[in-house]
């Protein structure tokens, strides 16, 4: 039986992100403390997949994912799963609202929701949780007031329900990978995004210009660029670069060549169908019939068949 390990408890967003990408009725879905948790429970064999938050149209990236990913075994993602992020505050069994003193939840939650509290719960001092339904977890066991979760936690704890549909900017999503040890690349779609993180020789002037050149003349549409810090010099950064395509195209195995040749480090994090199903628009002179031709004529001239 597939197992599925996801950033938990019970009843996180990240868990509803695994229920929709666990189709196969006989996966099994584990809930893990931690991002790291998850992502090794995948690298020591103990779970096939890991379901891990990457980003917020509010917040961010999210840090332990994006670290996660850089180092240690490679991991690939396989697909992705964007969800809207509506929040559920959760109380004490009892409790008025004029008694809440403490609210926890995860850190990119207590952020998309700063302002409500503020009208809402001006008393009450927010706590960082490890996720919204650890919050919801030391809420049942005492510890704290009220907690800031997702809809589904309501029905994982026994609590009171606050408030509902809650969130400062309202079209707020956030964005989730599913990630596997590296094997075989699933065919393309033709709506594919693939992810790489690179280093550049940070050193020499136009390093990154010249990477982002690679692309464009290779036809590639960048739909992120983000960079992070090695951790270890000042100074020292990885990128993470996510774009439109799948490796089986010759376009985008070409811009992939041409960084690694380029680079210090080029990770592969998949090829894998984006989460809107938009195709990728491939301009002409970029379509694999385009590099199919060139090398016809190449082979041609070479083998003075033409000229
Ligand atoms: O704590 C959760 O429920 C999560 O799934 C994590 C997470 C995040 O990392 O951003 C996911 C979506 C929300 O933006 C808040 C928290």
């Amino acid at each position: 039986m597939p197992r599925i390990a996801y950033f938990g408890p019970q009843g996180t967003f990240t868990e509803q992100a695994a229920r929709a990408f666990a189709t196969n009725g006989s996966d099994e879905l584990v809930p893990v403390a931690t991002v790291p948790e998850a992502l090794a429970a995948v690298r020591a064999e103990k779970a096939d997949a890991a379901c891990v938050p990457l980003e917020s149209s509010v917040q961010g990236s999210v840090p332990d994912t994006m670290d996660g990913l850089a180092v240690d075994e490679p991991l690939v993602a396989v697909g992705e799963q964007v969800i809207p992020i509506r929040f559920t505050v959760l109380t004490r069994p009892g409790m008025a609202r004029h008694e809440i003193r403490t609210v926890a939840s995860h850190p990119h939650a207590l952020g998309q929701v700063s302002r409500w509290l503020a009208e809402n719960l001006p008393s009450a001092a927010p706590v960082a949780a490890t996720s919204t339904a650890a919050a919801a977890v030391d809420v049942t066991e005492g510890r704290y007031d009220a907690a800031v979760t997702a809809p589904v936690a309501a029905e994982h704890y026994p609590l009171d329900v606050l408030a509902t549909d809650l969130a400062d900017v309202r079209d707020a999503v956030t964005r989730f990978l599913l990630l596997r040890r590296p094997g075989p690349v699933r065919p393309p779609t033709g709506a594919d995004r693939t992810s790489l993180i690179v280093e550049p020789d940070s050193f020499r002037t136009g390093s990154l210009a010249e990477l982002l050149t690679e692309l464009a003349e290779c036809g590639i549409n960048l739909s992120r660029i983000e960079s992070r810090p090695k951790r270890g010099r000042l100074g020292e950064y990885r990128f993470y670069l996510d774009f439109d395509g799948h490796i089986a195209e010759r376009r985008v195995g070409d811009a992939l060549a041409a960084l690694y040749r380029r680079c210090r480090e080029v990770r592969f994090l998949g090829s894998y169908p984006n989460a809107d199903a938009s195709m990728a628009v491939v301009p002409p002179n970029n379509t694999d019939q385009a590099y199919a031709d060139a090398d016809a004529w190449l082979d041609g001239v070479r083998s003075g068949r033409s000229a």
